[in-house]
């Protein structure tokens, strides 16, 4: 028999189909053909694409109509390239490789222009690797090998500067698989019989390894093709054995040698130049000196793999799956080089894998694994490059990778995922444990940090971390005395005015203040968390004016609070302490007259029963309205990112990327709303202008500030949640909203949102909140307010449990919030003496009223 077969473009594709027709190989079930061209242009080719899909299923319905079809799709990535893809799916009926390859080599009606390099790639079951690099441009050719079952086969695409192509199929010798010599195409040759057309085999091989560049043949090559070097087919096989191997002759295109390197398998950092030398390729990774590691996570069960490595990013990309009942979501993928897609996908346990990037070439090892529909791949591209508009992208934008997870998982009933991650400038496991003493550079990373280390990234640090090991009752931070000795620099730098008037405090008093000339009062309760030094420090600047009392003591009986409050005057507290000033607490403070709130948010004093019982409330309105709209940025993006797992890792000197990686997503392309659109939601929106992310409000009025800023108004609160992939709360807590995000109004928020709270704890249900986590309904939650602060041990959220990462009432409490309101207060209660009114905006109550925003 003659096995060598030939096609071409045109009438040979009829005999191509006929041969193969006759073919004594196994047919092939479930082929996946992705055909990927890489173009920086749109030209005519996008045309000449579709040409060459129409003629491919027509000749496809010529040879049997129901064996197969084609479709085409294309997909626009990062750096304007773009991805055609031609999709060849069969009913389950079966057809050889043969037959498809020569139902495709049709000659299109124009010939691509502007393709930049491209290729063909073959995946089936029983294929066990196959490969075939083509779409070279005019005047060149490239080939590839394909082993079915336990046959190989050189496959040759040519391409003749007339445009036309022509396929080769050389199916190679048993023997000399099993005995390659020095796998040199002579070794090949010696084991070809005359009978198999050694002639055409000699010829083909020459064309394909040996033939000067200048001459021409059966296709013409490409003249200027400096390419020209043997095969060792030792190594061909090998690198066939143990991953994808493309074999690739494209015409002088650079990424011949990445192709090249992965056949030739050079050591780790070099490529296979031309001329034949393995040198370092232009950007080489650097390298390590340890193995790689791959941890996956398969439904449930850890399985870890040495000398590979992944790197991940996700996104589902939207593609036409025809005549597929059960799977799949279509998908691509993306690995680092050197990774061996089969090892991991041909584990029979696997059920989705989900990994992608940008990197197309990488991605088509897996698509025969997803054909069967036990494995859906989700793929999110331009992830790592950054598209600028997302929206110019032909690809259903779907940023959201928990979501696209377990949209696939819901839709076709998968049961779990292997998770693979990492990259191939990861360090092996020992570097990042470190070694004990410090390597230089580890050294020179050490002193740049320490140049860079602020008290306030100190502080940072500390609660970042501390919230990361669930530690959220750190009440003794370095913030906390940071923040209370700026306060005291600010009672230095700027004492009462109308020094030496302690004793006499003003006649007139508009707030109601009482005259009692010449005597001193208790004027003040302060605290500062966890500086009751400092805290005394700052009363003394206060002491000529007034009886202070500062105390960090929680209410209680026997507190130095409740002790002072019969006598105190004024009563300021930062929100929640050192006390609630509820109803109870009222009736012993005889003679109370104001309530001054250091800060925002005075949900923490009765506000009905101060009304009532006519005491003037105020707070430092604007004073940390900043700092709350920054920390709600923060957390977005903590959330979104998955930081806080992250920090936790290398905290315990460990290194899993692909456990941070898998729930990791770009801000930008996402929806975030805020609920409450007052000072705190306007500056949150403000501030998240440079993410690129769409931005909606939720208010019981519209904010003139929010609608310039071209934040869009929701008028139903349920509309936004369902909409927004991450929700900040931004609204008082009032008898209206407490409890207001309850399990029905979380369920009303897109699956796997983030919800971010530094409004007030009871405005959730924390147990609804937890479930919601459990459920995967909340992707998580983060915030510093709790229901009751400080939260008792057995809090729901205590610990930080899953993907919850509060931390104590911290937000606006930054050095330079805790400069303003301590400024504020002293402005008020300087007010207060003088008997002037304080600023409008800052009464809560007054007069029996209490505030609209509070109403
Ligand atoms: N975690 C922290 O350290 C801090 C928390 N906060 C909290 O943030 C809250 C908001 O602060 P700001 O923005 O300065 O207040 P704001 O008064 O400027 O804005 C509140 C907005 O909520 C809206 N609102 C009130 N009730 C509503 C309801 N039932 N439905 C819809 N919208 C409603 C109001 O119309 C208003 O636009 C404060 O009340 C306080 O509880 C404030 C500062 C610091």
């Amino acid at each position: 028999m003659n096995r060598f077969r030939k096609w071409g473009w045109g009438g040979q594709a009829e005999h191509a189909a006929q041969s193969s027709m006759s073919s004594s190989r196994p047919l092939v079930q479930n082929i996946w053909v992705g055909i990927d061209w890489f173009y920086q242009q749109d030209g005519g080719f996008l045309e000449a694409f579709r040409d060459l899909c129409h003629n491919a299923k027509a000749v496809g319905s010529t040879l049997n109509a129901s064996k197969f079809d084609v479709t085409l799709y294309h997909e626009q990535v990062a750096n304007g390239v773009t991805q055609l893809c031609l999709a060849v799916e069969d009913n389950g009926r079966g057809f050889s490789f043969e037959e498809l390859l020569g139902s495709l080599m049709l000659k299109p009606r124009s010939a691509p222009a502007g393709a930049e390099a491209g290729q063909l790639s073959f995946y089936g079951e029983g294929m066990k690797t196959s490969l075939v690099h083509m779409m070279a441009p005019k005047g060149s050719f490239c080939f590839g090998l394909t082993m079915q079952g336990e046959e190989w086969t050189v496959v040759m695409l040519s391409r003749g500067s007339d445009g036309n192509a022509e396929v080769v199929l050389l199916p190679i010798p048993r023997a000399f698989v099993d005995n390659p010599g020095d796998g040199t195409t002579n070794d090949l040759l010696s084991h070809v019989a005359e009978e198999d057309c050694k002639a055409d085999y000699q010829k083909v091989l020459e064309k394909m390894c040996r033939q000067p560049a200048s001459t021409g043949g059966i296709s013409g090559l490409n003249p200027n093709s400096p390419y020209n070097w043997p095969i060792d087919f030792v190594k061909v096989f090998q690198a066939m054995q143990q991953r994808s191997v493309i074999v690739d002759k494209n015409g002088g295109r650079q990424d011949v040698y990445n192709v090249l390197s992965t056949l030739y398998l050079p050591e780790e950092g070099q490529q296979l130049h031309p001329s034949g030398k393995l040198v370092a390729p232009p950007h080489a990774p650097p390298t390590h000196a340890g193995p790689y590691r791959l941890r996956m996570s398969v439904l449930g069960r850890e399985v870890t793999s040495e000398n590979h490595a992944w790197h991940i990013a996700v996104r589902e990309g939207a593609r036409p799956r025809p005549h597929r009942k059960e799977p799949s979501a279509i998908l691509t993928i993306r690995a680092s080089p050197k990774v061996h897609a089969q090892q991991l996908v041909g584990r029979e346990q696997l059920d989705i894998i989900c990994t992608a990037g940008n990197q197309l070439g990488r991605d088509r090892f897996l698509y025969p694994f997803c054909l069967d529909g036990r494995i859906a791949l989700v793929q999110l591209a331009s992830t790592q490059h950054g598209t600028p508009d997302r929206s110019k992208l032909n690809i259903e934008p779907l940023d959201n990778f928990a979501q696209a997870l377990m949209r696939t998982l819901a839709t076709h009933s998968l049961q779990g995922y292997l998770d693979a991650g990492g990259d191939r400038y990861l360090p092996p496991a020992e570097t990042v444990a470190g070694p004990s003493s410090p390597t230089p550079q580890q050294r020179h990373q050490q002193q740049a940090a320490a140049r860079h280390h602020t008290p306030m990234a100190s502080a940072l640090q500390h609660r970042m971390t501390a919230a990361a090991t669930g530690d959220s009752h750190d009440s003794s931070t370095g913030l906390g005395s940071e923040g209370a000795a700026a306060a005291l620099n600010q009672l230095h730098q700027h004492p009462l005015q109308n020094g030496g008037v302690g004793t006499r405090p003003s006649a007139a008093t508009a707030n109601g203040a009482s005259k009692r000339a010449g005597t001193r009062r208790h004027a003040a309760v302060l605290q500062f968390q966890g500086t009751a030094t400092a805290g005394r420090t700052a009363g003394r600047r206060q002491q000529d004016r007034a009886d202070v009392i500062l105390t960090s003591d929680k209410e209680g009986p026997e507190s130095e609070f409740e002790k002072h409050l019969p006598e105190a005057e004024i009563v300021v507290t930062t929100p929640f302490h050192p006390a609630y000033i509820t109803k109870d607490l009222l009736k012993k403070a005889h003679k109370l007259k104001l309530v001054l709130t250091a800060g925002i948010g005075s949900d923490h004093v009765d506000l009905q029963a101060a009304a009532d019982n006519n005491l003037t409330v105020a707070e430092v309105t604007g004073s940390n309205t900043t700092s709350v709209a920054e920390d709600n940025v923060l957390r977005i993006v903590l959330l979104m990112r998955n930081f806080l797992p992250a920090l936790e890792q290398i905290k315990e000197k460990k290194w899993d990327v692909p456990a941070v990686a898998a729930h990791a997503h770009d801000m930008m392309g996402m929806t975030v709303g805020t609920v409450g659109g007052g000072a705190i939601g306007l500056e949150t929106m403000k501030r998240l202008r440079g993410w690129e992310v769409k931005r909606l409000y939720f208010d019981r009025k519209n904010n003139e500030g929010l609608d310039k800023e071209g934040v869009t108004l929701v008028k139903d609160m349920g509309e936004l949640l369902g909409q927004c992939d991450a929700v900040t709360i931004c609204i008082p807590l009032t008898p209206a909203t407490k409890g207001m995000f309850d399990k029905d109004t979380i369920g009303k928020m897109k699956k796997g949102a983030y919800l971010i709270n530094n409004a007030r704890g009871a405005i959730v249900d924390k147990h609804a909140v937890v479930e919601a986590l459990e459920s995967g309904q909340l992707a998580g939650y983060s915030g510093d307010v709790w229901d009751q602060q400080p939260p008792p041990k057995d809090h729901p959220w205590s610990g930080n449990p899953g993907n919850l990462a509060m931390t104590p009432h911290v937000s606006g409490t930054t050095l330079e919030a805790q400069q303003r309101y301590q400024e504020g207060i002293h402005d008020m209660v300087n007010a207060w003496f003088d008997g002037k009114p304080f600023d409008e905006v800052n009464y809560i109550v007054r007069e029996g009223e209490i505030a609209p925003q509070y109403q």
